[in-house]
């Protein structure tokens, strides 16, 4: 057996996860995993694990089955079918240079499973790519502990990158615009405002030293001025009771018609693939409310996912953090 290493190459995109199936069983398994996360909910386990098994996990997988069901495609949920797509083309990008593979924080395919399968495949050198352009301890840090406790387990460790939060970069900025800008072009109205809607963290993290609302804040302000107008930031999917970070998505679209904004254009520029967060909770619970509040007009823009902006992006990023390693093209 030859113990040097074949000196491949591997990029393993992650992104957060979703259920195998739109029913209650399967998102119960996902979120006992997803809600289990340290990362993610910071209460205690001792605390919290009696309220995940006693409560949350007997409610909430029916009503978010329910959900899932609206937006479910042919190709399983949005999410899993556009990693999947954007996995495709990028390798298809780097052809026989990289191996390519796409892995899930929680559900399926596993970090661990897909680090096994490069290693095996001769990668001695890896970079972990979180599509997460904003930092965050919840998604971030969790795919890196989750990469790492995996590696703890390898004798012979391939050497590993991960990709930075990419939330200020001119590529980054650059593909929202074109993307927005192709979505304004095709709306059939002139929105009187557009809101960037990012999914919404504990209010805590922030004062703990979490630079996600920052980031978050410094995308849009990047992107309004590319754009050369402004952006209401808002921020959406609150759970439990604690404060979370505001203004909420939910009650600015209720509040806007009573402010004179009757037509409206969101998007959702923390996602780097549309999922349930964005056309459930967005396109069709956020464009009733808006609407049922009087507002006349309400567009839902979908993230960079795998369009030609959004996957030109991820070569540049993914290019510049192979330098060194990657033969020129
Ligand atoms: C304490 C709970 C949650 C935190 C903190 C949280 C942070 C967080 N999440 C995303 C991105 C996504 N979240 C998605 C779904 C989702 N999120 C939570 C809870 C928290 N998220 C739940 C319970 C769910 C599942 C659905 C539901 O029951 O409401 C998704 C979509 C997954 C899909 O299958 O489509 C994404 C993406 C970020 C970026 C983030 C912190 C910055
Ligand atoms: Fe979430
Ligand atoms: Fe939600």
């Amino acid at each position: 057996m030859n113990r040097t290493g074949s000196g491949r190459i591997g990029l393993l995109i992650v992104n957060l996860g979703t259920p195998d199936a739109p029913t209650a069983p399967a998102v119960k398994r996902y979120l006992a995993e997803f809600l289990s996360d340290r990362r993610v909910v910071e209460i205690p386990a001792i605390v919290w694990q009696p309220i995940l098994r006693g409560i949350v996990l007997n409610t909430r997988p029916r009503k978010s089955a329910h959900a899932y069901q609206q937006v479910w495609t042919d190709e399983g949920s949005p999410l899993a079918a556009i990693t999947k797509r954007q996995t495709s083309a990028i390798a298809e990008h780097f052809g026989d240079r990289l191996v390519v593979d796409y892995a899930m924080r929680y559900g399926n395919p596993a970090i661990g499973d897909r680090l096994e399968a490069m290693k095996a495949a001769g990668c001695d050198r890896i970079l972990i790519a979180p599509l997460y352009p904003q930092y965050c301890g919840a998604t971030t840090a969790s795919v890196q502990d989750a990469a790492f406790a995996a590696l703890g387990k390898m004798r012979w460790q391939p050497a590993i990158r991960t990709l930075p939060s990419y939330y200020d970069d001119p590529a980054y900025i650059g593909a929202l615009k074109a993307s927005v800008e192709a979505s304004l072009a095709a709306l059939d109205f002139t929105p009187d405002a557009l809101v960037a809607s990012f999914h919404g963290m504990p209010e805590r993290t922030r004062t703990l030293g979490d630079p996600y609302a920052d980031q978050c804040l410094e995308t849009a302000r990047l992107l309004g001025e590319a754009l050369g107008r402004p952006l209401n930031v808002t921020f959406q999917s609150r759970f439990g009771r604690a404060k979370w970070l505001e203004p909420a998505t939910d009650t600015t679209l209720a509040a806007l018609p009573g402010q004179g904004v009757r037509k409206v254009a969101l998007f959702a520029p923390g996602f780097s693939a549309d999922c349930l967060e964005t056309l459930e909770e967005i396109a069709i619970r956020g464009r009733e409310t808006f609407l049922s509040a009087g507002g006349t007009n309400f567009a839902y823009m979908p993230c960079l996912n795998d369009g030609a902006a959004g996957l030109e992006m991820l070569e540049i990023l993914l290019t510049r953090e192979l330098d060194g390693w990657l033969a020129p093209s």
